[in-house]
């Protein structure tokens, strides 16, 4: 079973009780969830490999350590990941961007795919699913089995607010991807809705509402 981390860091709980309001504007909101987005990027970047190299500081020679360049890949599920993709690329701005775009038939809530465009090497990248919202879990649970149906073999998944629901969906789908949470609320809605979560986050992203 893939492993389940929720952040407690009180940078992002701050950041995150911010985007929670619902006075919190189009623009502070979308900066907000870019702040965030980074600051979770340090954390689950921890484990990327290290080699040493031979350098000269004003002083001596010396070995040091930079990143091996591990081909990576972040895939926000459109529309609301897309406020997450720059906040990770602060960190790993060698990393390759596909798009996934999903959206949450609201009637049945299962998700509708309507775009896929990923890298073509996509077999030898890490990936990093980025979407502020784990509600029922359909849109990660399809996003990364379209990931995984085109080659892709190790993948975490990465949210702001997630409910209890989505997180166990998430799991007994894909038992091997580690999910990072900012949050995790209380439940669903009978709309489908995270309580108390955030609302829309595509909508309240790009004032669509
Ligand atoms: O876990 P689920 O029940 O599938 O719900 C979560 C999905 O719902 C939202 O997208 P939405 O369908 O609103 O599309 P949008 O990003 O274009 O607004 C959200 O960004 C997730 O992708
Ligand atoms: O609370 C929710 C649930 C799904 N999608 C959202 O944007 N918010
Ligand atoms: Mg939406």
């Amino acid at each position: 079973m893939g492993k389940v981390f929720v952040f407690d860091h009180p940078l992002i709980q701050h950041k995150l009780t911010y985007i929670r309001q619902k006075d919190t504007g189009t623009k502070e909101f979308r900066e907000l969830v870019d702040e965030i987005a980074t600051l979770m990027a340090f954390e689950v970047t921890r484990d990327l490999p290290l080699t040493e190299i031979e350098i000269e500081t004003p002083i001596c020679k010396t070995k040091a350590k930079v990143l091996t360049g591990k081909k990576l890949g972040v895939v926000p599920i459109l529309r609301a990941g897309m406020g997450m993709v720059d906040g990770v690329l602060k960190l790993i701005p060698n990393a390759r961007v596909g798009h996934i775009g999903l959206y949450r038939d609201p009637e049945t809530l299962k998700p509708v795919e309507y775009y896929v465009k990923l890298p073509t090497d996509i077999e030898e990248r890490d990936f990093i699913v980025v979407d502020p919202m784990l509600a029922t879990g359909g849109s990660a649970v399809e996003a990364i089995h379209a990931l995984k149906k085109r080659g892709a073999k190790h993948i975490i998944f990465m949210c702001l607010i997630a409910a209890p629901e989505g997180v166990k969906a998430l799991e007994e789908a894909h038992p091997d991807v580690d999910i990072y949470i900012a949050a995790l609320d209380e439940k669903l809605n009978e709309k489908g809705y995270i309580v108390p979560g955030l609302g829309d986050a595509g909508d309240r992203l790009f004032g669509t509402k």
